[in-house]
């Protein structure tokens, strides 16, 4: 069964955590890998059985590829001037370049591209991720349709309005695993400090992190509710919290913290407008 009843080819050009993670899953929902090349200087050997591996493009493109642009925002002037002579009408661009605008990428690889760009993050590879896309007028709309049903497996995929947001957005959605892993790791390294042993307080860490997730997904209630349920009246919660709360600190930290991410956005978009 072809992915979501779409029969197109598939090249990716770069494949390393990302772009992998969304391979991995779209293999594992029903992508034939004899359908995919990986173009990937960096990597010995295909991600999975039956792709196919170069090490640098092909002389020519298949006329309806999806092309999923996965290197680095930083190579994209390298890839760009040996990508843009193959591309053809039909073609669909993805890319997952984080601070690269449509009017950069349509800079880079020329104006009648058809490129929906999206937001993925590593969660992608169990179908739970986020993926944001976001495609102009200049796209065709029957393209991003088949885009679009091309990511939903990944799992939540939202169409953003304002392309100004994407860079909030991947602090958010993009960096956020990270954000949510150095949580977990902090949870783990408190309890240790305070005399558990490593492993077991990184375990109880992890489990609770998940099960909190879980309920806060299909309770109903806002995760600021369900918080308070949990700090019994006089108990050991509400102490806890008024440390992370005093002041409203906890709250700024983060929005400090996802303003840094996303100021770097803007920085990459700015440097990849200058060439
Ligand atoms: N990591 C994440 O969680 C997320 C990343 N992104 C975006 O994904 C993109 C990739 O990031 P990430 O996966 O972390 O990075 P990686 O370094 O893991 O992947 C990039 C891959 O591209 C390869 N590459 C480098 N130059 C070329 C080239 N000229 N042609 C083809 N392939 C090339 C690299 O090889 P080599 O290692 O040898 O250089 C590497 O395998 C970025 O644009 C980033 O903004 C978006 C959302 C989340
Ligand atoms: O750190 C980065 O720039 C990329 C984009 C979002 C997650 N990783």
């Amino acid at each position: 069964m072809p992915l979501n009843g779409l029969d197109r080819p598939v090249l990716m050009i770069g494949c390393g955590t990302m772009a992998g993670a969304i391979l991995a899953r779209w293999l594992e929902t029903g992508l034939d890998p004899a359908r995919v090349t990986v173009v990937d200087p960096g990597r010995s050997a295909p991600p999975a059985q039956g792709v196919s591996l170069l090490s640098a493009l092909p002389a020519a493109l298949p006329p309806r590829a999806v092309i999923m642009l996965g290197i680095k925002p930083q190579s994209l002037p390298d890839v760009a001037p040996l990508l843009s002579p193959l591309l053809a009408n039909g073609q669909i661009i993805i890319s997952i370049l984080a601070g690269v605008t449509v009017a950069g990428l349509r800079a880079a690889l020329g104006e009648k591209t058809d490129i929906v760009r999206i937001m993925p993050n590593t969660p992608v590879a169990l179908g739970k991720g986020v993926c944001a896309l976001y495609a102009d007028a200049h796209t065709d709309a029957g393209l991003v349709d088949e885009a679009q049903r091309l990511l939903a497996p990944l799992g939540l995929v939202e169409r953003i309005g304002a392309e100004a947001q994407f860079n909030l957005i991947t602090a958010l959605t993009g960096c956020g695993p990270a954000f949510v892993f150095r949580f977990i790791d902090a949870l783990a390294h408190a309890a240790t400090t305070l005399g558990l042993d490593a492993d077991q307080a990184a375990r109880l860490a992890m489990a609770t992190v998940e099960g909190a997730s879980a309920l806060a997904v299909q309770a109903g209630e806002p995760p600021a509710i369900l918080a308070d349920k949990v700090a019994s009246k006089g108990g050991m919660t509400r102490e806890g919290l008024d440390v992370l709360d005093e002041g409203g600190r906890f709250f700024a930290l983060l929005t400090e913290m996802m303003r840094a991410a996303r100021d770097r956005g803007e920085e990459l978009e700015r440097l990849a407008s200058a060439g």
